[in-house]
């Protein structure tokens, strides 16, 4: 158990396929909440910030969205999970270091063992969302199928034996993504309001 100076008191963990719109929908959260109540953590980050170090690679472009960190996505993947195996928490630690808002919006769980952690560290907080739409739209955002990334655990780990808190549609023929959000911002501001 970390010690840490003060506790959230909701955490969002969020997964979803790429081009989903994991972080178009979590900035939008962030938009909603402020950043005063609400930090957005993406467990990539430091994963991202640890390899561009070692390989001297271009960290801002990994951290981008071009053609840079696809081009790159398959081997990194690899190292992360190389890590991960070593000490499953070992992002999830890092990457909420630091953390100080009371709503902590995670971006990209893509495995058990990052759901298990924010569960095992923040059992009473954690709430799970998924977001989701079709290989349509997904395409329509520029995705194409790469085997050794789409077919792996990073993207499918949770696809199954998870019920989320909650399914998020992002579709343009959905409902719009504010009436969607509207129970978990409702949670979220009451946690703040306790704060
Ligand atoms: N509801 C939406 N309306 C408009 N553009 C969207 C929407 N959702 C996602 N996008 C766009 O689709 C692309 C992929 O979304 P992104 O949030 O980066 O996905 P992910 O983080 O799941 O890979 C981005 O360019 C983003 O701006
Ligand atoms: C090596 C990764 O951390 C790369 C993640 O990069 P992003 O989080 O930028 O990815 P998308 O939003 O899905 O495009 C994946 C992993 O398995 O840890």
């Amino acid at each position: 158990m970390e010690v840490r100076l003060s506790e959230p008191k909701l955490v969002l963990v969020f997964s979803g396929k790429r081009k989903s719109g994991k972080d178009y929908v979590t900035d939008l959260i962030h938009r909603r909440l402020g950043p005063d109540v609400c930090c957005v953590l993406r467990l990539s980050g430091p994963l991202k910030q640890q390899y561009a170090q070692e390989h001297g690679l271009d960290l801002d472009q990994l951290l981008g969205t071009g053609l840079y960190k696809e081009q790159h996505r398959a081997d990194m993947i690899h190292w992360g999970e190389t890590r991960r195996c070593q000490d499953p928490g070992f992002f999830c630690r890092l990457a909420t270091r630091g953390a100080r808002q009371p709503v902590w919006v995670v971006s990209d769980a893509r495995r058990l063992s990052d759901l298990q952690w924010f569960w095992s560290e923040f059992p009473q907080q954690t709430r799970s969302v998924r977001v989701q739409c079709s290989e349509k739209t997904r395409r329509e955002r520029g995705w194409s199928f790469t085997t050794g990334v789409d077919d792996a655990e990073s993207e499918c780990g949770l696809d199954s034996g998870v019920e989320f808190d909650w399914m998020i549609t992002n579709e343009a023929d959905a409902p719009s993504l504010d009436e969607q959000l509207q129970p978990i911002l409702k949670l979220a501001k009451e946690a703040a309001d306790n704060h």
